[in-house]
């Protein structure tokens, strides 16, 4: 794994988040992304090498609508960037990792993706990203 790509928090409105980050980092929200797959809006800002990603579910069944409703808003998720998914999927598949999808899929920002079940690495969800 090559570094920090993003991490994720889950919040209920990203208009309202979008400001309250905004203030708090000094910066802008450089993109804003849909992944209907997910039934996630995503937006991105960027401080310095991080980038924080905020995301509000578009549809109850979203892992961020479970996710607000059992836990409140909050760090969802941390994101590492590889620089080959396939095989670090595999690598750590055979550590005894719980992967959470069958192959990588199509992400924000430009990125595949392949999540880490929580229950494996001490109750945080990760998340493999790769550019494309
Ligand atoms: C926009 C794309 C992408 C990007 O490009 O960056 C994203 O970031 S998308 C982000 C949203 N998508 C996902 O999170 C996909 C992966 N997540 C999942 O598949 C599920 O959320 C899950 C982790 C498997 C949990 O789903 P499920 O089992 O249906 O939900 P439960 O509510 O029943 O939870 C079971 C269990 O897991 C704990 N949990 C759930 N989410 C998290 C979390 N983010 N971090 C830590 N723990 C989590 C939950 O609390 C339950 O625990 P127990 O109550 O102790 O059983
Ligand atoms: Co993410």
């Amino acid at each position: 794994m090559k570094k920090v790509e993003h991490i994720g928090i889950a919040v209920n409105s990203i208009e309202t988040a979008g400001d309250i980050y905004t203030k708090l980092l000094n910066t802008g929200i450089y993109k804003v992304e849909e992944v209907a797959s997910e039934h996630v809006k995503t937006a991105f800002l960027q401080t310095g090498p991080n980038k924080i990603e905020l995301l509000e579910a578009t549809h109850p069944d979203s892992a961020i609508a479970k996710f607000i409703a059992k836990k409140g808003e909050g760090i969802h998720h941390i994101a590492f960037e590889v620089e080959d998914i396939y095989a670090e999927m595999q690598r750590l598949r055979a550590e005894g990792f719980v992967l959470l999808n069958e192959e990588p899929k199509r992400g924000a920002d430009n990125k595949l993706v392949c999540f880490v079940h929580p229950k494996g690495t001490n109750g945080v969800l990760v998340e493999l990203c790769q550019s494309v």
